[in-house]
């Protein structure tokens, strides 16, 4: 599996911790974020992310920042991106059953360390269920 991350100054101690974790289970990284807590601008840092996921490049993308919002507005205007906004691993969960979430975005400043390293697990090994979700999913794009 190969996952692209990103964040801001907000989230590089949480995006530390989460490629130590995923490069222990033999996931690949591609850092995208920046890796030191001088205060930066967020879409610099997300757009590289987003382009991953839109062009197939890697299997999901996270994106961590103080709130969640906005890595996941700026993601959200890629085509393709799905990103979700969670803040517990059962959130996390139906991001991607429901949502086919493509994008886990992490809220640093309101969520756990250990309750992210958890999201990401539970995000990175969901499913998703297809099914009455696959027609709502395919809804989501402006058709204009
Ligand atoms: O929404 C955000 C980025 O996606 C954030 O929560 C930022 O991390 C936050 O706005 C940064 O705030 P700061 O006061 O400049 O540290």
């Amino acid at each position: 599996m190969k996952i692209s991350i990103g964040n801001d100054h907000a989230g590089t101690e949480y995006k530390n911790a989460i490629v130590k974790h995923l490069e222990a289970k033999g996931i690949q990284i591609i850092n995208h974020g920046t890796n030191t807590n001088d205060s930066v601008d967020y879409p610099d840092f997300v757009h590289p992310v987003a382009n991953d996921v839109e062009n197939n490049n890697v299997d999901f993308g996270i994106l961590i920042c103080g709130s969640g919002n906005g890595v996941s507005m700026t993601a959200n205007k890629h085509n393709g991106v799905r990103a979700g906004l969670c803040w517990t691993k059962e959130i996390a969960a139906l991001a991607r059953q429901h949502n086919n979430a493509n994008i886990l975005s992490i809220p640093a400043r309101f969520t756990a360390p250990q309750q992210a390293i958890e999201m990401v697990d539970t995000f990175l090994e969901t499913p998703f269920e297809g099914g009455r979700h696959q027609k709502r999913v395919d809804k989501i794009p402006l058709k204009c």
